[in-house]
């Protein structure tokens, strides 16, 4: 078994698999600290323990009452034989014949979807359910999403001038799996609702130690970059890169912000995790950059760049990218 190490959540401890990067702790902040505010204000990640922005959902979700009150709606669910979840754009698909899926995904009932977490076991298939929550949710789902924070979280919206809420994602995994390290383009605050997840996340400086996919690729976002075992010949800069760390459970929110990377683990033998994010659209750019640039607008004009190049030359492997 590789090296582990033992991070803690309040008065629990848990055995984590440790990586060949350093961290340091992502803090936790009360909703009412003045940091708290500044620190979202300044785009640095916080752990928010008391802010109960899903109170309704944290005393009532669980799978049973999920499956007997969410409707007959579908939800995304992915399948891997692994524990690691990469996400991947299907679209992007063409673009790279050689491309081998990471994982399957299919669109199930929340019925189907139990009967797959129990029948999965067996076959020896992890798997994910990670959907939008819309309209076809059953009455008291409704009146539990009524009952969310919403003044806290849109106050936040409205003061940091985040744009509109992209979605709400509801997120059921396996213990165990994990959603291997990218950035999303969207400000994220991310409710715990039930059991403990890992989060490793990385600030967008470090964009050239995590060497993502290129744009063009259906893993655009995702680093190539695999943590278990890494290719130092191939990504050298990964010795360099240093994260942050923290727990998150129960009730806990962390704020991801936009084109911050991240690793979530949803911890071993700890049973299932369900999450739900909010997912609001960045802040709009500023009139006139401020120089020296920040790492935000940075990443934004690389990947302006690597999509002009690949559309200009229409060719994905004449694309080379000295941007690196
Ligand atoms: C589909 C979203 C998955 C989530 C990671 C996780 O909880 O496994 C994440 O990456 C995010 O919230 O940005
Ligand atoms: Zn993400």
């Amino acid at each position: 078994m590789s090296q582990t190490t033992r991070l803690t959540h309040g008065k629990k401890s848990f055995e984590v698999k440790k990586y060949t990067f350093a961290t340091k702790v992502i803090p936790r902040l009360s909703c009412h600290n003045p940091e708290c505010e500044e620190r979202i204000a300044n785009g640095l990640p916080v752990v928010i323990p008391d802010v109960d922005l899903v109170a309704s959902a944290r005393h009532k979700w669980n799978i049973d009452y999920l499956h007997d009150n969410i409707g007959d709606g579908k939800f995304m669910t992915f399948f891997s034989s692994s524990k690691k979840f990469k996400f991947y754009d299907d679209k992007k698909c063409p673009n790279v014949k050689s491309f081998k899926k990471p994982m399957e995904q299919e669109e199930l009932t929340f019925d189907e979807f139990v009967q797959k977490i129990n029948k999965g076991k067996s076959k020896g298939q992890r798997c994910y359910l990670q959907q939008a929550l819309n309209e076809t949710v059953g009455e008291n789902i409704v009146s539990d999403l009524e009952g969310f924070n919403w003044n806290w979280v849109t106050a936040q919206q409205e003061k940091n001038s985040f744009g509109p809420l992209r979605d709400l994602m509801l997120l059921i995994g396996q213990e165990g799996n994990i959603t291997p390290v990218h950035y999303d383009e969207q400000e994220n605050f991310f409710a715990q609702v039930y059991g403990y997840k890992r989060f490793i996340l990385f600030p967008p400086e470090e964009f050239p130690n995590l060497y993502p996919h290129p744009t063009y690729h259906p893993c655009d976002r995702q680093s190539q970059v695999d943590f278990d075992n890494p290719d130092f010949e191939k990504f050298p800069k990964f010795r360099n890169a240093t994260g942050f760390e923290t727990i998150v459970g129960p009730g806990d929110v962390l704020y991801i912000p936009i084109l911050w990377w991240h690793q979530v683990e949803s911890i071993p033998n700890e049973g299932h995790t369900i999450s739900v994010t909010f997912w609001y659209k960045g802040r709009p750019p500023p009139e006139k950059p401020t120089y020296p640039l920040n790492a935000q607008i940075k990443v934004a004009i690389m990947r302006n760049i690597e999509k002009t190049i690949a559309e200009a030359l229409n060719n994905p492997d004449e694309v080379r990218y000295p941007l690196r």
